[in-house]
């Protein structure tokens, strides 16, 4: 069954301790918590980065392949952010500008004069 739990940013800071440690990496939530004792970074990092995104922290490291088939195994679904963490959408630059009337008759008597020059 395609059964994913999704996690919001409130339901994975839910598990945020060394009893219960979730932690998001590339969109996608891995229980931890069987492994802080393992970590090769050690337990710190692991509890600093608990109950959040932590996509940032793990890149930075350049994890080997390896980590990432340790991590595969802990997988327990997907990380629905809320949308708070994302920019808003800013009209001003993305909207294009609307072109004035009479624009394209004038850029038509630009290039017949263009033209004119040759
Ligand atoms: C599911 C999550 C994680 C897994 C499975 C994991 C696994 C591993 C593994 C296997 C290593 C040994 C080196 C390697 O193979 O790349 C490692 C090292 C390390 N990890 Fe993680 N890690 C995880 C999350 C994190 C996070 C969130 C941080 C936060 C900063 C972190 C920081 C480190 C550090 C600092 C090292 C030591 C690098 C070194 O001493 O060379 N790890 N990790």
């Amino acid at each position: 069954m395609s059964d994913v739990k999704t996690f919001t940013t409130a339901d994975l800071a839910a598990h945020c301790s060394k009893n219960s440690l979730y932690l998001a990496v590339g969109g996608k939530v891995y229980d931890c918590t069987d492994f802080i004792d393992e970590h090769p970074g050690g337990e710190e990092v692991l509890i600093d980065e608990a109950g959040k995104d932590a996509t940032e922290s793990f890149e930075d490291v350049g994890h080997s392949d390896e980590a990432r088939e340790i991590m595969y195994k802990m997988y327990v679904g997907e990380y629905q952010t809320d949308g708070s963490s994302q920019k808003p959408k800013s009209a001003s630059s993305t909207t294009p500008k609307p072109i004035p009337a009479g624009a394209s008759a004038d850029s038509g008597r630009l290039v017949s004069w263009v033209k004119g020059w040759f």
